[in-house]
Order: C-alpha cells, then structure tokens, then sequence
C-alpha cells in the first residue's frame, strides 16, 4: 500500500521507534519566541544541559513587542521582564535571535518561510499551535509546549505519537472575492473544531493548487483550530519558485539535489487515508465567525443561527453561551452587525498578499467614523515591501496607520488589547471569549472583507461598498 506524505515525512526522521512508545523524530528546524520558552532554558541550565543544535534553532520577538513604537518600554513589569529573557536565553546559549530593529523580525510563522527556513519534507517545530502555518510547505510543523520544548533544545529531537492521516479535498475553483481565509473557515464550519483531531491533514484539489504560498499558509495556519497538530500541501512549482533564491534556501548544485527530492514529496495514488473530506470550492462565499470558536462561522450573506437550529445538545449550549457573549439575536443579518474596530494582521493572514487585498479596498475610500482600523504587519520585511508598493500611502489615505510588525491585537498577551464589549472584524484566527481582551468580541474575516467593513461601519464585502468616484 502507498505512503501519505505525512508517512513519508515521519519515517524520514524517525529516530527511534518501539511498540507503546512514542517514536523519538529528528528535528530539523526548531523556532522559538518569547512566551513558554523562559521555563524551557530554566530546565536545561537545572539539569546542567546545552543546546545540541543552536545552528537549527532561531529566536524572534513577536508576541509581546509593542507595535506603535517599537521601542517603547513595555509597562508590565512581568511581561518587560519575559520580553528580555527570550534575547538573553538565546545569547547564553548561542541561538539566533531577531530583536526588534532587525529587519528579519516578525511574527516567527511569517518570517521562516520569509527566509527560507521552511523546506519540503522537514520537520518544524516551535512553541506556537500555530506553527501548523509552515505545513503549506510540505513540511511536518507542530506546534509543542514548553517540556518539548526543552527536550529539542537538549536533544534535537521530539518524542511523539504518530498521528492519523486525513485528507481534505477541495475541488472546483475559488469564485471571485472569495479568500484562503474563507475556504479555512468554511471547512471549520462544516467539521467543527475537533473535525481534524488526532489527524495530521492534507490538502489536496484544484482550489488548493490555485491557491499562492500565502493562501496555503492561511489554510494550514488554522488547520489547528479544527483540532489537528498539522496541515500540509504537497511541494509543487509554486512551493520551489517561493523558495529560490531567498537566504536560507538551497543554492547551485544544492539547489538542484533538494528539487528533485522535494519533487518526489507528494501522497501515493494508492495511499489510503484515515480519513476523507471533500469541499466544493465554487460554493464557497466570503465567510464571518458569529460565535466563540472558529467553527461558529456562517456565510457573510447569512443571518446570526437560532440555536434551536443545532441538533446536538453541546452544540445548542455552546451556541446560547456564545450569543449572550456576542451579543447578538439570533436571526440578525451577519451584514447588520456594527463594528469599531478592524485588525489586519496575525500569522494568518499580515503577509504582502494580505495588505495589498486591503489596499484594493481601502483605496479612494475612507474608515467609517467611529472605526479604528489597526493595521499591524507579519514582518518588517512585509512592511517594507509595502511601503516600497506605495501602499502605506493608500492606508493613510483612507485614515490607518501602517504599524511595526508583531502579533498584537491577535490575542491579548501584549499590550495591544480591546476594551470590554467592543467589536471587531479581525484576520486572524481566534474568536475565543477575551481573545482580543476582556469582554471583547471578535468576528473572524479575510482581509477584504475586514477592509470593506472598517468602510461601512458593519460587517460587509467589498461588492457591498459604494463605487468609488474616481477609480470606478
Ligand atoms: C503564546 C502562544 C503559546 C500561543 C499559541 O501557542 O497559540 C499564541 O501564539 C496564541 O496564538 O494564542
Ligand atoms: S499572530 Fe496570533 S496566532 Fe499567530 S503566533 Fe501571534 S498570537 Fe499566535
């Protein structure tokens, strides 16, 4: 019987393997932040241990960085304090680490492809569920916790259990308008946030492969939200020519040898999966999460459900629970939801492609009154990209600021937070109750239509904004 390219990734860097064990994998690219990895360098200097690998492992700082001026003191003292250890713990022990002002800094999901780091068929990890991100290589990347952490630090490699496979199929193609983002939240909607769970997926089918690396990227990103440890797309020329050229990608004769291995990662016909999924991309719309987890999400054209609409119990509760947060009546249009505030940014979806889908918005056009667009970029390098397109000059235009890169308003572990019962059309990738702050509500969207509702004031698309006058 034929291999997944899971299996075919996993039996490559199997290091160990004994029945009721784990299998002991080989690491080949470990990634670190701030936040979880104090108490991993603790342990090592306890135990008396080095780094085994500090030239396969890369810092960045991320989470907690403030992003309106990059070098403002952060006031929490606890949160100061974690800030700095990441830098320090990476000098004591000879790892890399991109500090604020370096231009390679950013969220460290947008920067490792951004250098080149992510290769097909490696093994990935780092100390974010959202590490899922790099699976759109063709690699296996898993988020791991702070004791895995610790032991790939020691050892350079990862205890773990094998995963089930699944494959997720989406046929036809994405009609106009319609994102990445759109196509992830659709399949959450349809099998619920532990729909993956204990599965390592791939995507496969014509609206993966027309999907850019960003699209791929955003798709993987939140493979995690439906319960798996990883999302992957087989390598294709789209995946080598992202690659080619950037600073940490194979060159020459290197280059050549790693093509045509990486040309050989791709699932077997035969290969059987645990499990199968298959989406009609054509009937996917512009999609808007209405509740308090990914999965609570309906098409933008839709209305807020009744929770007597859920015919299993749990779901009917999570539903009520979830509406007296929001604050919404069952029934209201989606589009008649009011907003005051819209975050671009996040893992999922602060790359190039993400701020030029805004600034096709956005430009000729002005923020409604009484909404605060927060525009944060992936990366340093992604905001200078977009300051060389000109497009900081759109967003000023229409009244938002291009801030520094970092994770920000994504989730409130910095000082970039909401205030209680505000609301928020954002790109990124979680909904949970106090995600974006205390008492804060959070709509999940893509870019465009985050765009679009900072314009109207309520959730909306751009097919719902006025013409503009001198662009059409
Ligand atoms: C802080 C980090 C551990 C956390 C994660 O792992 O996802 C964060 O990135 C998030 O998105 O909530
Ligand atoms: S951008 Fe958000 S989801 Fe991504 S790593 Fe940062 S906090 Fe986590």
């Amino acid at each position: 019987m034929g291999q997944t390219l899971a299996e075919k990734v996993w039996r490559s860097h199997l290091v160990r393997s004994a029945p009721g064990e784990p299998d002991l994998l080989y690491v080949d690219l470990h990634l670190l932040h701030e936040v979880n990895t104090p108490i991993a360098f603790d342990g090592l200097r306890a135990a008396g241990r080095t780094v085994r690998r500090p030239d396969l492992t890369l810092g960045t700082e991320d989470h907690l960085v403030p992003t309106v001026d990059l070098f403002q003191r952060i006031e929490d003292p606890a949160m100061r304090r974690q800030a700095a250890l990441l830098a320090e713990n990476c000098a004591e022990f000879g790892i890399e680490v991109y500090r604020a002002g370096d231009r390679q800094r950013g969220i460290v999901h947008v920067i490792a492809p951004e250098l080149g780091l992510v290769h097909p068929g490696m093994t990935v990890v780092c100390c974010d569920s959202h590490t899922t991100t790099l699976g759109a290589f063709g690699a296996l990347a898993f988020g791991i916790g702070t004791s895995q952490v610790e032991h790939v630090l020691a050892t350079q490699t990862l205890p773990m259990t094998r995963p089930r496979t699944m494959r997720v199929t989406v046929t036809g193609t994405l009609a106009d308008g319609v994102y990445a983002k759109d196509l992830i939240l659709a399949l959450i909607a349809r099998i619920g946030t532990a729909g993956a769970q204990g599965h390592i997926v791939e995507y496969q089918g014509s609206a993966i492969d027309a999907l850019s690396m960003e699209g791929r990227m955003t798709v993987c990103n939140m493979t995690v939200e439906a319960g798996s440890r990883a999302g992957m797309v087989a390598p294709d020329e789209k995946t080598f020519a992202y690659l080619e050229g950037r600073p940490h990608a194979p060159a020459g004769d290197a280059w050549e040898a790693e093509l045509a291995y990486w040309r050989t990662l791709r699932s077997d016909e035969d290969a059987v999966f645990d499990k199968e999924v298959v989406l009609d991309g054509s009937t996917i719309a512009p999609y808007v999460t209405w509740g308090t987890n990914p999965g609570q999400a309906a098409p933008l054209d839709g209305v807020v459900p009744h929770p007597s609409s859920f015919a299993d119990p749990q779901e009917r509760a999570a539903a009520e629970r979830a509406l007296g947060y929001m604050a919404l009546e069952p029934g209201t249009s989606l589009r008649d939801v009011e907003i005051d505030t819209v975050f671009i940014g996040s893992c999922t979806n602060g790359r190039i492609e993400d701020l030029r889908a805004a600034a096709d918005v956005l430009r000729g056009r002005k923020v409604a009154d009484g909404v605060e667009v927060v525009l944060v970029p992936g990366s340093d390098t992604v905001r200078a990209q977009a300051v060389e397109e000109g497009l900081d000059e759109v967003f000023t235009a229409a009244g938002v600021r291009l801030r520094t890169a970092g994770c920000s308003l994504c989730a409130a572990v910095n000082e970039d937070r909401l205030r209680p019962g505000q609301r928020a059309a954002s790109t990124s990738n979680r909904n949970f109750e106090g995600r974006q702050g205390k008492g804060a509500r959070t709509h999940i969207v893509a870019p465009a239509v985050a765009a679009a509702s900072a314009v109207a004031g309520h959730l909306a698309s751009p097919a719902d904004l006025a013409p503009r006058k001198d662009i059409g």
